[in-house]
């Protein structure tokens, strides 16, 4: 396909996500089906075009003053890959399956509007009733924020300490050009360009042996941050597909006990083969069934019990970007009853002295200090851990590790100077720490 039919697709295509409101992975693989002469550099493509209109619709929209499928793609050709007007007129020629040239306004508007006087969520690309949430979450610096979570993601490995080490994992990845991340010590980074495709990860000997793990720097640094250690008795209570019990199951060298939970057992159904890929030896997974007490006999014997909550995911719009306009007010209401109730029941397997980790990959207050002043509030004989110690016992793991690489994204000298600390929590996002918006509350029972 020539570059012009490859534009005319994802024009398409967001004209099909408008109308029918579904997912854009949904939208991309429907077109699949019915293009099957679009190569795989076609659809790759056409996907990393449709993901950037997603990522800047709202922008793209003021620039271009519509919000066709075609003003956006137009806007988004402009904003987020530098395009000007010439160079988007040579796309949008009229030639066959190639969109229809340029109108005057567009060609003007494309060569002299800019996002200057727009109001915080256009230039920050969320939906408008978010800004008072995001205001409460960052201040002014929410539009910096906020085009920091609509930038591309790239794609992060973590090593499995139990197979390899780090300098070995990335030798293997050495045709991919994978560096070592920032922060986490297990981490490697793979950048993705635009218009490429992402690597083939799962089909790398590394992968099939266990090497590595397809998980967000957050992610790892979030299980990491738990201080979960060999030897201790570990509660996954929201384990879902397993990515941090994973995590858990190697930072503790296999030794001690991570038992995965979650409500819905289609969720966690990937974990088994995760599990044996890993060569983890210390989880037992624990399944729903029915109206049965799965996990009866670990009330009260647990050194940690980790609450990766089911969120709004505003954290990792850079990986979802249609999932920000998808959002509605009435599921981060439902999502934060689902926190509460979680955070209430996983009292109930602590042991004295134990502790609670708390973590959601999402950005609002609501979900994440709020959820914590509540739980602290109703519940005697619990208090947070001091943020800034939790960050800095990770800056002596990283730098201990990564030595002169432990520089962010933000010039940061240390993971505790990078990240945002509350008086409950701390949180990682895209600006400040270059990974996923994380959110992370460690609580300890002082009995
Ligand atoms: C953020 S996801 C977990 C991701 C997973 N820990 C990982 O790292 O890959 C949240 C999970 O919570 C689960 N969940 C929701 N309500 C729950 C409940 N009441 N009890 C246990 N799990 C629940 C969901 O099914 C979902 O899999």
């Amino acid at each position: 396909m020539t570059p012009s039919a490859r534009l005319q697709a994802a024009i398409d295509i967001l004209a099909d996500l408008d109308a029918r409101r579904r997912p854009a992975a949904e939208a991309l693989k429907d077109w699949g089906a019915h293009h099957r002469f679009a190569g795989s550099g076609d659809r790759a493509a056409i996907a990393g075009l449709v993901y950037d209109a997603l990522r800047r619709q709202a922008s793209a929209t003021w620039l271009l003053d519509a919000a066709t499928p075609r003003a956006v793609m137009l806007g988004t050709l402009r904003l987020a890959r530098g395009l000007d007007a010439e160079a988007i007129a040579r796309l949008f020629d009229g030639s066959a399956h190639a969109p229809a040239p340029l109108t005057e306004s567009e060609r003007e508007r494309l060569a002299t509007a800019s996002l200057e006087g727009a109001p915080a969520w256009v230039a920050g690309d969320y939906p408008e009733w978010l800004d008072g949430r995001l205001a409460a979450a960052f201040g002014d610096a929410r539009i910096e924020e906020a085009r920091a979570l609509a930038a591309r993601a790239p794609l992060d490995l973590r090593v499995n300490r139990l197979r390899t080490g780090r300098a070995a994992a990335r030798a293997a990845l050495a045709h991919l050009h994978a560096a070592d991340t920032p922060w986490s010590p297990d981490g490697l980074r793979i950048l993705v360009p635009a218009e490429g495709k992402s690597p083939a990860v799962q089909a790398e000997p590394a992968f099939l042996k266990g090497q590595i793990e397809i998980q967000d720097e957050g992610s790892q640094l979030a299980a990491l941050l738990t201080g979960a250690k060999a030897g201790e008795q570990v509660l996954d209570l929201c384990a879902g597909g397993g990515g941090k019990t994973l995590a858990l199951a190697a930072l503790m060298a296999n030794r001690g006990q991570v038992f995965a939970f979650d409500a819905d057992s289609r969720r966690l159904a990937p974990i088994f083969a995760r599990l044996e890929r890993a060569s983890t030896r210390n989880v037992q997974v624990r399944a729903p069934r029915g109206k049965q007490d799965v996990l009866a006999e670990l009330a009260g014997h647990m050194d940690l019990v980790v609450v990766d909550a089911p969120c709004t995911g505003t954290g990792t719009w850079r990986r979802n970007p249609d999932a920000k306009w998808r959002l509605r007010p009435g599921a981060v209401e439902q999502r934060v009853k689902e926190q509460a109730e979680l955070l209430d029941q996983a009292v109930r397997y602590v042991k004295p002295g134990g502790r609670i980790a708390y973590v959601t990959c999402s950005v609002l207050p609501e979900e994440n200090e709020g959820q914590i002043r509540r739980f602290i509030a109703a519940t005697p004989g619990w208090r947070a851990v001091a943020p800034e110690s939790v960050a800095a016992t990770l800056a002596k793991s990283a730098a201990a590790t990564a030595g002169d690489d432990a520089a962010s994204a933000n010039g940061a000298a240390t993971f505790a100077e990078a990240v945002r600390c509350s008086d409950v929590g701390l949180t990682m996002t895209p600006l400040r720490t270059g990974t996923d918006g994380f959110f992370l509350s460690l609580m300890t029972r002082k009995d």
